[in-house]
């Protein structure tokens, strides 16, 4: 499909799916992970080995596929991370997801040489220019795209502040969408950063409104997303902020909870590499 949109109102419960289990920490580490930026690992880009140390392994796939292909050396998925984990030359080498995500975000580089950090500017704005309308920040780097492990799916995100209601709403671009596997986590994060952003700019979260343009579903998940449109969604959970941070970008996992998340079992998939 293409051109298709979900909306959920955060003041109505946090949008974590309950047809399936969705592994919120997960999806939860991986946002805090891009908010961080830069990995002091190698040339700076994000790399694989700050999720692996969070034992988050839904990104590994990607230089495991690259180093091999490179190099011959036909070792499994399992070695490979485990040699990312334990070796910093090797980390720093084949770890490396080029200037996806987080770069981009944090650290754009321009012509002249400066690093733009687009989530600060963005926090700036809210504050000092609610009603501006480039409120935005955006992966799609075309001078560096083919550096990118993978081209950024969530790519623009663009924020709006009502004054009257006094909240933020956040929305999200995406060009292509993994429905079984890609969305709960994109849905959970977009929700995650609107949050956090109306919380360090002194709004109440609003919506969020998702865009996914080639909308897809792979043919071997077929049998789970019939299994998962079986079941009747529950009510949403709530987000809590245990300990708020000074910084947007020093939260850890363990300042985030869900409460009352009660989701239907998980169902499992392969990703499609
Ligand atoms: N084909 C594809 N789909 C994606 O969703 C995707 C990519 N590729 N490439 C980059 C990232 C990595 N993402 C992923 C990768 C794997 C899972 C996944 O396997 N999720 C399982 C288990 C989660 C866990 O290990 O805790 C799930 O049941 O949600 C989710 C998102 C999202 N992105
Ligand atoms: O956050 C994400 C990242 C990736 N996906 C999915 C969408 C596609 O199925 C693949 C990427 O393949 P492309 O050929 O580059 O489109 O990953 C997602 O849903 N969410």
């Amino acid at each position: 499909m293409f051109g298709e949109t979900l909306r959920f109102d955060l003041s109505e419960g946090f949008p974590a799916f309950t047809t399936k289990r969705v592994y919120w920490k997960t999806a939860f580490k991986e946002m805090l992970w891009m908010l961080k930026g830069k990995s002091k690992w190698g040339t700076g880009n994000p790399n694989i080995r700050d999720l692996l140390e969070q034992n988050v392994h839904i990104w590994s796939e990607w230089p495991h596929k690259k180093y091999v292909d490179e190099t011959g050396d036909d070792i499994t998925l399992k070695s490979f991370e485990e040699r990312v984990l334990t070796d910093d030359e090797f980390a720093s080498q084949w770890g490396d997801l080029g200037p996806v995500y987080g770069k981009q975000w944090r650290a754009w580089k321009t012509e002249d040489g400066r690093e733009i950090d687009q989530v600060s500017e963005v926090l700036e704005q809210i504050k000092n220019n609610p009603t501006s309308r480039r409120i935005i920040f955006e992966g799609w780097n075309v001078g560096e795209l083919d550096q990118m492990a993978l081209p950024p799916c969530h790519k623009h995100y663009q924020f709006f502040v009502d004054p009257v209601k006094g909240t933020v709403s956040g929305s999200l671009v995406q060009r292509s969408a993994d429905t079984f596997l890609g969305v709960a986590f994109n849905v959970c994060n977009l929700a995650l950063i609107t949050t956090l952003i109306a919380e360090h700019t002194g709004y109440m979260p609003g919506e969020i409104v998702w865009y996914g343009l080639d909308v897809h579903v792979y043919l071997n998940h077929l049998d789970q997303v019939r299994e998962q449109l079986s079941r009747e969604p529950k009510a949403f959970p709530k987000l809590v902020i245990k300990s708020k941070k000074k910084s947007l970008f020093d939260y850890t996992i363990d300042d985030l909870g869900l409460e009352g998340y009660d989701p239907h079992p998980a169902i499992k998939a392969p990703v499609a590499i």
